[in-house]
């Protein structure tokens, strides 16, 4: 099971952000988009996400042309791109429990326990999302792509407005993913983190 892209190009009338950009991620290993400002790292990751399509150039996971419609596709891919939209009238242990149980966990107590404990989002588990702090929020985001099962994880700069110790815990915890042997395709601007984790950095832009 590979993360194939290929020859990609996307442009929004005369400007092209990417032009011919490709790479491979395979399970256990972690590809960090990076580049400035205006680069295309989240367009990329969009494309490779389903949610936008190249204009140029294919993107396959296992094989299988990536596309939103497509349930195995939709299976294997956790993805956190912007802020996550949460419900707003369910506390955050209910939004977790709900995305859990819709991805077939039957029982998540448990692993909810310990995930909102690791995020420090325990003290909070029973607020409403609308009332958590911006960096909460980011930690909600991040925990609703862990709750599910996953076979390719997508984050852009999962790092935003983590604090020191949230950073910390993020390389730990990517490091730990991918020693359960999920894909891990995420763009960073902190040098550090995408340093302690990429298997390969891909510079996107100039
Ligand atoms: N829907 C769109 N229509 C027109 N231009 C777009 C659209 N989406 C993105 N762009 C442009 O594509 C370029 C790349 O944007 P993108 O968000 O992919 O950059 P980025 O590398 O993620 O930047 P940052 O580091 O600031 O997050 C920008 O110039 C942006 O204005």
């Amino acid at each position: 099971m590979v993360l194939e892209v290929t020859g990609v190009t996307r442009r929004f009338g005369t400007h092209t952000v990417l032009d011919g950009v490709g790479f491979t991620t395979a399970p256990g290993r972690a590809s960090v988009l990076v580049g400035p400002n205006g680069a295309g790292k989240t367009t990329l990751l969009r494309c490779v996400a389903g949610a936008d399509h190249p204009d140029e150039g294919e993107i396959t996971w296992a094989g299988r042309p990536i596309r939103e419609t497509d349930p195995r596709i939709r299976a294997a891919l956790a993805v956190g791109l912007d802020d996550a939209d949460f419900f707003p009238d369910v506390s955050v242990v209910e939004h977790l429990d709900l995305l859990a149980r819709a991805h077939g966990d039957d029982d998540p107590a448990e692993m909810l326990e310990e995930l909102l404990e690791e995020l420090e989002l325990a003290a909070v588990a029973d607020q409403l999302p609308g009332t958590l702090s911006s960096g909460q929020r980011r930690r909600l985001g991040l925990a609703s792509c862990l709750v599910r099962p996953r076979e390719l994880l997508i984050l852009d700069e999962p790092e935003q407005r983590l604090d020191a110790a949230g950073k910390r815990w993020l390389v730990d915890r990517l490091l730990a993913e991918k020693a359960a042997g999920v894909a891990i395709l995420i763009s960073c601007h902190d040098e550090s983190i995408a340093g302690a984790i990429a298997d390969e950095q891909v510079q996107v832009g100039r």
